[in-house]
């Protein structure tokens, strides 16, 4: 509270000084709830405001001091800390966001930069552009700041812009053209599907990949439409960063993307705006910019997105009921805002607060503008929320290092199935019809670690279908409805997309059997997944696959099993298959092993996994690293690492067990023979 004398104007009432410090006492004596200490913030806030107001300090006292509070207050709200902050709503879905991976984290796109120009598709939406000559995007979302906020006319650090006025951009005739510059969602932007959606209908020759896993990887801003970021997202040279697509202007005529660096969470020196240093400091100056978001005083020319209380109470009760988990059917628009409530963009008493829920007149707003905003890309798809068609359309899976069928050693018999189930129907549906035509869903069942998800992928790459991956995790989500919507949702964009292949890995934690002590809500998911699945089967002109992959098959809900009509068996590898996996992973390495040592190793590996091989492969690979002289670790070039020989096979041997015991593998011949399709 020093500060706050300091900046006092002699003679100014001591009043306000007072309040400010008794709270700030209180806020650090630790004891307040993180709701105490928000609303503490806030009324310092408010007090510095009024004080300011009122003359009673002078404008850069003001200024500081808002921005301290300010800054402290967003902090809080940030925070998903349950003991210091307000954001723990955001917990589950920040988690997920941070933590969880899956399978489909670790592909790494084949597109790249250079490629994706190459793909016929957007060869022939360049040209259909360069005929019509016309901007990728809607004009309106021309100069939109990548990073959240709207940018202002007066500003001149724009993220994303157009050509210059009066510039006509000019199609390049050959050579890499430019993706069309991403349109972040951000509040108040018009129209925020059109860049996206055109994009990807240019792109609707090229099987998108689709991923509905929480885990795969996300876009870390708010509400953003993603086919920019996912079709040019790679992990190699040509990454983009995720947030941050844009487009230059002024020289760059050709749009070439540029990387922009995402707004650092930790950071919060945009807190009075997107602003450069001058706005940011003077906030007095405030009431000349242009107001952002619904204050109320925002009308009067005063920029004070301020809250009031009955305001923020009920934000206050929307949040509990969230917390209790009853939402209703707002809960989707909740769990989508999820990515906008991270503390990935600055915010603070005077930027505009993002609810946990949206407000009632937003929601209202947001119907109303639906029609303009987010135009459904397909008929179909009219009676879904567009921004769970968007999550679902966001999250395309990259495909990454394409997993060929040689690459899945042994299993010739699912292989060969699902080659003749998969792949050919696809290339040949006038073929595959009537008695034909091919089963509508694929259960692989198999101890753990045997290929199972390694064929899904594999799958993804050959088929040449649309591919969705979800992971049970991602439709039982704690929102209530969601996952029902989800399920619904992922098949009438599927079917959007034919052919499609909807691959669901684990599926027993989604279709396990129904029992009268589950949770309704994910009795709905399966009781919802089981009649779309039904619809799918059904319908002889669609070309939905689902696939699904269990190492717990007996867990299977009947229902589902049924509807999952070839049901195949991927049992351990046999002898020539472990040689296989042996062979290709050695080739890959420096390595020295004869054919008879090797197959000493194939005899010593009876009952192990593909996945077991694997560990023993890269156990056996540290062999020649241990063999080092602890002291030449440090300067050992690695040409002079030795070969990786038999002799590591067998002390490896050692350590590696086979993970699947004799008694599991009765389990699961058992469950083949009762329920699988194999020979
Ligand atoms: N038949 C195989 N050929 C080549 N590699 C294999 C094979 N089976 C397993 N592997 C190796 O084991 C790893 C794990 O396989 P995968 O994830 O496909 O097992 P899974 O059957 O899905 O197991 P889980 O049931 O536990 O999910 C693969 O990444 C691969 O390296
Ligand atoms: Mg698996």
């Amino acid at each position: 509270m020093q500060e706050a004398r300091d900046w006092s104007r002699p003679g100014m009432s001591s009043a306000h000084l007072d309040e400010w410090q008794r709270r700030s006492f209180d806020i650090s004596s630790g004891s307040c709830t993180p709701e105490q200490t928000a609303d503490a913030y806030r009324a310092h806030v408010l007090s510095i405001q009024y004080a300011w107001a009122s003359a009673e300090l002078s404008p850069a006292g003001a200024a500081s001091l808002l921005r301290t509070y300010s800054e402290r207050y967003a902090a809080v709200l940030d925070s998903d800390d349950p003991r210091t902050g307000l954001n723990n709503y955001a917990e589950s879905a920040l988690h997920l966001a941070r933590n969880q991976k899956n399978h489909s984290d670790k592909w790494e796109s084949s597109l790249t930069f250079e490629n994706v120009f190459n793909l016929p598709c957007v060869q022939r939406m360049m040209q259909d552009r360069s005929k019509e000559g016309g901007l990728l995007v809607d004009p309106a979302d021309v100069n939109i700041t990548v990073g959240g906020e709207v940018s202002r006319g007066n500003e001149k650090d724009i993220a994303i812009s157009g050509p210059p006025p009066g510039l006509k951009r000019e199609p390049l005739a050959h050579g890499p053209a430019a993706p069309p510059p991403r349109a972040e969602l951000g509040r108040g932007v018009s129209n925020p599907l059109s860049g996206a959606v055109e994009w990807a209908r240019a792109l609707e020759g090229a099987p998108p990949h689709i991923s509905l896993a929480q885990n795969a990887p996300k876009a870390p801003t708010g509400s953003t439409p993603m086919f920019g970021h996912n079709i040019f997202s790679s992990t190699g040279n040509a990454s983009v960063s995720q947030s941050s697509v844009g487009c230059t202007s002024g020289s760059n005529v050709h749009n070439q993307p540029v990387f922009l660096s995402s707004t650092n969470p930790s950071k919060r020196k945009n807190f009075y705006g997107s602003g450069t240093e001058s706005n940011r400091s003077s906030f007095p100056s405030q009431g000349e910019q242009e107001p952002r978001g619904r204050g109320r005083r925002g009308e009067e020319g005063v920029s004070t997105n301020f809250r009031s209380a009955r305001e923020q109470f009920i934000v206050d009760q929307q949040k509990k009921h969230s917390h209790q988990g009853q939402r209703g059917s707002t809960a989707n628009v909740a769990a989508i805002t999820k990515k906008c409530l991270g503390a990935n963009r600055s915010r603070g008493a005077s930027s505009k607060f993002v609810p946990p829920m949206p407000r009632q007149e937003e929601e209202g707003n947001s119907k109303e503008n639906a029609p303009q905003d987010m135009q459904p890309v397909d008929e179909r798809l009219k009676n879904l929320e567009p921004k769970i068609i968007e999550l679902i359309m966001s999250e395309i899976m990259d495909h990454g290092p394409p997993v060929a069928w040689d690459d899945i050693a042994g299993l010739e018999f699912a292989k060969a199935t699902i080659k003749e189930i998969v792949v050919w129907p696809m290339l040949r549906p006038d073929i595959f019809t009537g008695l034909r035509g091919p089963p509508k869903g694929i259960l692989l069942f198999g101890p753990p670690g045997t290929g199972k998800t390694l064929i899904g992928k594999c799958i993804a790459c050959q088929s040449g279908a649309t591919f969705f991956s979800i992971s049970a995790s991602s439709l039982t989500s704690k929102w209530v409805g969601e996952g029902e919507k989800m399920v619904r949702a992922l098949f009438a964009i599927a079917r959007c997309h034919q052919p499609a292949v909807i691959f669901i890995d684990e599926i027993d934690s989604l279709l396990s059997q129904r029992t009268d002590g589950e949770h309704d809500s994910s009795r709905r998911i399966k009781t919802e997944f089981l009649v779309q699945l039904d619809g799918a089967a059904t319908s002889a002109e669609d070309r939905i696959l689902v696939v699904g992959a269990t190492n717990r098959p007996q867990e299977i809900d009947e229902a589902a099993r049924r509807r999952l009509a070839k049901r195949l068996y991927i049992p351990l590898p046999e002898s020539e298959a472990r040689r296989q996996i042996v062979t290709n992973l050695m080739s890959r390495e420096k390595s020295q092993v004869g054919a008879d040592e090797m197959e000493k190793v194939v005899q010593g590996t009876e009952g192990f996994s593909g996945a077991d091989m694997t560990q023993l492969c890269r156990e056996a690979a540290l062999g020649p690293i241990r063999s080092i002289c602890l002291n030449d670790i440090a300067t050992i070039s690695a040409e002079q690492v030795r070969p990786i020989l038999f002799s590591d096979f067998q002390e490896a041997l050692k350590t590696v067990r086979p993970s699947v015991s004799s008694k599991d593998l009765e389990l699961y011949e058992e469950w083949n023979k009762t329920f699988g399709c194999g020979r």
